[in-house]
C-alpha cells in the first residue's frame, strides 16, 4: 500500500514541495515532464498536478494528500483536512487599484468592476462588508485588467508587491494571509492514516529544526550562571570545561524569532567566540 501525494506540476509551489520532501527524507525521481512518480525509500506515489484541481482531487481520494496554497483550499471549498501548514509559498490576496485613484476604505468598492481569479473569496469578502461590486471571473494576468480597461479594481495574490507597483497599482486591503498546506482526505483508511502520521512527524521535524539554531559560545566561568540563564534550551545548555582555566563552551538551541535579542543579551553578559549553527532535523 501506498500513500499517494498530488504536488504542483510547475509554478510557485513545485520546488519547495519537492524540497520539503527531499528534507523529510523522501527520494523521488522527478523526470521533465513526468506526470506521476514514486519514491524509492518510503510508501509515496507522487501526482504533480495543476494546483486548482488539488483539492478535488484529494476530495474524490484520487489523491490521499496534497500540498496547495491556503487560497486555493478556501477558494475552492472542498471537504478535505488541512493537517500541516508549511510556512512556504506565503502570500496574501488582496484588493488593489490604480496608484492614482482616491481610496477612503473598503465601501469605494461598491459598484466597481473586480477582476479577479478568486471569486469565491472576493464575494465572501463583498458580502460581509454589505457591498455590491461586479466580479469579473479571469484565470491570470490578473494585474493587467484595469490598464486594458476590463476592471476599475483587481484582487489578486501579492507577495513583494512588485507586479502591482509595475502595473501601476496599489495595495488597500488583505482579504487573505495564505501559506502552502498539506491536506488530507477526509476518510483515510488505518493504513494511510498511519503513513501520513510518519509523514507529519518528518514535517514537524524538519520545521521546527528550520525555526531553531545550534549555538555554541565561550564563557568566563564567573560568567557562566548569568550566561545559562539567558538560554532556553531544549532540556538545560550543556556545559563543557574549555582547555583554558576559567573558561567553558555552552552549547544551546534557541529559536529563530528570540534569536538576535539572546545572542546581543549573551554578549553583553561576556559571552565569545559564539558560533550559530543551522540544525536538520528536531525530534522533541
Ligand atoms: N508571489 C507569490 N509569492 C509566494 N507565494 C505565491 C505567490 N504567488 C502565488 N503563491 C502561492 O503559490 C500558489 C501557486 O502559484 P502559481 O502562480 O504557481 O499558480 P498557478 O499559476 O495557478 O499554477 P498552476 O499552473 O498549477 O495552476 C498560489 O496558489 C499561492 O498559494
Ligand atoms: O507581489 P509579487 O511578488 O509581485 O507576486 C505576485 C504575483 O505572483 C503570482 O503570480 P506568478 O508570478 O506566480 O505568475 P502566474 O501569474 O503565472 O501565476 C501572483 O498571481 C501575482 O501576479
Ligand atoms: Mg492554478
Amino acid at each position: 500500500m501506498k500513500l499517494r501525494i498530488a504536488i504542483q506540476k510547475s509554478g510557485r509551489l513545485h520546488d519547495d514541495s519537492i524540497k520539503l520532501l527531499k528534507e523529510c527524507g523522501i527520494d523521488i525521481n522527478n523526470g521533465v515532464n513526468k506526470l506521476k512518480t514514486e519514491a524509492s525509500n518510503f510508501p509515496l506515489e507522487v501526482f504533480f498536478l495543476r494546483d486548482d484541481d488539488i483539492p478535488q482531487y484529494v476530495e474524490d481520494g484520487v489523491a490521499d494528500i496534497g500540498i496547495v496554497g491556503e487560497n486555493v483550499i478556501i477558494e475552492k471549498a472542498r471537504p478535505v483536512k488541512i493537517a500541516e501548514k508549511l510556512g512556504f509559498g506565503k502570500c496574501r490576496l488582496s484588493l488593489a487599484i490604480p496608484k492614482a485613484a482616491e481610496y477612503n476604505g473598503v465601501k469605494d468598492m461598491d459598484k466597481l468592476r473586480i477582476a479577479t481569479s478568486y471569486p469565491v473569496i472576493l464575494q465572501n469578502f463583498l458580502n460581509q462588508h454589505n457591498i455590491t461590486a461586479d466580479i469579473h471571473e479571469i484565470s491570470g494576468s490578473v494585474e493587467i485588467a484595469p490598464g486594458i480597461g476590463l476592471a476599475d479594481a483587481i484582487c489578486d495574490l501579492v507577495s513583494s508587491g512588485s507586479t502591482l507597483f509595475m502595473n501601476g497599482l496599489k495595495e488597500v486591503e488583505v482579504i487573505l494571509k495564505s501559506e502552502a498546506a498539506l491536506i488530507s482526505n477526509d476518510n483515510l483508511t488505518p493504513e494511510q492514516e498511519a503513513l501520513l502520521q510518519k509523514l507529519l512527524f518528518r514535517i514537524q521535524s524538519v520545521k521546527k529544526a528550520k525555526n531553531n539554531k545550534y549555538v555554541l559560545l565561550n564563557a568566563p566561568n564567573d560568567k557562566l550562571q548569568e550566561i545559562i540563564s539567558l538560554l532556553p534550551g531544549m532540556k538545560s545548555p550543556t556545559v563543557l570545561p574549555l582547555a583554558e582555566e576559567g573558561w567553558s563552551s555552552v552549547h544551546s538551541v534557541l529559536n529563530e524569532n528570540a534569536f538576535w535579542d539572546i545572542i546581543e543579551n549573551l554578549k553583553a553578559a561576556g559571552a565569545q567566540g559564539i558560533l550559530v549553527v543551522p540544525i536538520e532535523k528536531m525530534i522533541i
